[in-house]
């Protein structure tokens, strides 16, 4: 070993070797489901080579110039370059394939991979993760034309539009479940590593505590459950108006704080205000357009989370345990997030919400879960089954082994 559990000694071999930090790109985002497994799989990496009394890594992350990505890069103190990049649409409709929008979104791919080409060729990574979204296409290609080493992860079980196209030139593909080695193409499925879907280390150190006093709770009664609502890193507006339907019901019988998407806040903020809830009530809510660094502290605090069925909040509420009650993304987009919600459902490890979903439905989903504790905790402790607290260092470990290749 060298020196930490990731680094082993044909890794510690190589980083010895290279006799300077271990430059690595990174890319992918657009939506937290693709941001932070990278941003994890980076804390990891350097968190090993540290153990390990290694320098760390030399990272750059090539993203889009407004994508989350560049935002969270910037917090983590990682240098950022930005590609041109455009949407990716699946090929099912002909007239849609066709569109103005289409055409000049993918009139701006070529443009991005000469653009990456350059970045990647002038910063001369040892290796290249892609964690998904389109702008991975750009620098994925670009960096197998450099002869760079790339490792593509997959959060999700079908793999989506842009890591089906890099899995064709990858490395190694490290995927987060047994189920989708099946979908791999032949080329890469030998080499491919089950790996789990990374959380971040600090999703699991939250303080119930701490989200009253940092979030100003104090209309919060800590006799009734918590509910956390949460529409994924953009919010939903399905899930808003579906909450705010219910929310004078909900507010008899819990605290609950409702993630809506920055662009959300307006429209069910006047929606709330219309309905003059009682004061004891409106003090029992909090509606808050994007949990950032209080996520830990809010997760820790709900008792029942309300959510999308994105890889990365799954992953997150099994880390943790939590009872959820699950609606996922309806449409073509978000059918992996349907199979995501039925296979947890199956196995009693979440609710499941899916198709035309009422008020009435979610009503009826949440009023167990609130008043019958041992099934909430039934429920939760399946969820937690469910969870691969490893993730982070198989993709780590895969990631040096393709690095050293
Ligand atoms: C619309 C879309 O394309 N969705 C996809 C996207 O999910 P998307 O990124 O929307 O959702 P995920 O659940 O995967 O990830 C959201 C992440 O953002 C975090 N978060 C969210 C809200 C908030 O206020 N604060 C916060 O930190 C969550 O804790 C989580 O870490 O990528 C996932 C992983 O490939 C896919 O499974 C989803 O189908």
């Amino acid at each position: 070993m060298g020196g930490s559990p990731i680094i082993n000694d044909k890794s510690a071999d190589y980083l010895h070797g290279l006799g300077r930090p271990l430059r690595m790109i990174v890319t992918g985002g657009g939506t937290g489901g693709h941001t932070y497994p990278a941003l994890t799989a980076f804390r990891t990496l350097n968190a090993a080579l540290t153990g390990a009394r290694l320098l760390s890594a030399d990272a750059l992350w090539v993203g889009k110039a407004d994508g989350l990505e560049s935002r969270v890069a910037a917090d983590e103190g990682i240098e950022f370059r930005a590609v041109a990049t455009g949407k990716i649409r699946r090929a099912g409709n002909p007239l849609r394939m066709l569109s103005p929008a289409n055409v000049s979104d993918m009139g701006r791919v070529p443009l991005g991979v000469v653009q990456a080409r350059g970045i990647v060729a002038d910063f001369e990574p040892d290796v290249v993760l892609a964690t998904g979204g389109y702008v991975a296409v750009p620098v994925g290609v670009a960096a197998r034309m450099c002869r760079c080493p790339l490792v593509v992860h997959e959060q999700t079980v079908r793999l989506g539009l842009t890591n089906r196209t890099l899995a064709r030139v990858a490395t190694r593909m490290a995927v987060s479940s047994e189920s989708s080695l099946p979908l791999l193409p032949d080329s890469v499925r030998a080499a491919a590593v089950v790996t789990g879907n990374p959380v971040r280390p600090e999703i699991l150190t939250g303080k119930p505590d701490r989200a009253v006093a940092d979030l100003g709770l104090d209309g919060f009664d800590p006799r009734l459950p918590t509910v956390y609502v949460t529409g994924g890193a953009q919010g939903s507006q399905q899930m808003n108006a579906l909450v705010t339907a219910i929310l004078p019901w909900l507010l008899g019988r819990a605290n609950v704080i409702h993630q809506c998407g920055a662009d959300n806040l307006d429209d069910v903020r006047a929606r709330v205000t219309q309905m003059q809830l009682p004061a004891d009530q409106a003090g029992r809510r909090l509606l808050i357009p994007y949990v950032a660094a209080e996520l830990p502290d809010v997760l820790a605090l709900a008792d029942v989370v309300v959510s999308r069925s994105g890889a990365g909040t799954i992953a997150e509420l099994a880390a943790l345990g939590k009872a959820a009650i699950l609606v996922p993304l309806a449409g073509s987009a978000g059918n992996e997030q349907v199979h995501n919600a039925r296979h947890l459902a199956e196995i009693g490890a979440a609710i499941a919400l899916v198709g035309d979903v009422g008020p009435d439905h979610l009503r009826a989903a949440i009023a167990p879960l609130l008043t019958d504790v041992p099934r909430r905790t039934d429920v939760a402790k399946r969820a937690q089954a469910h969870g691969r607290p490893e993730a982070a260092a198989r993709l780590v470990e895969v990631i040096l082994a393709a690095a050293a290749i």
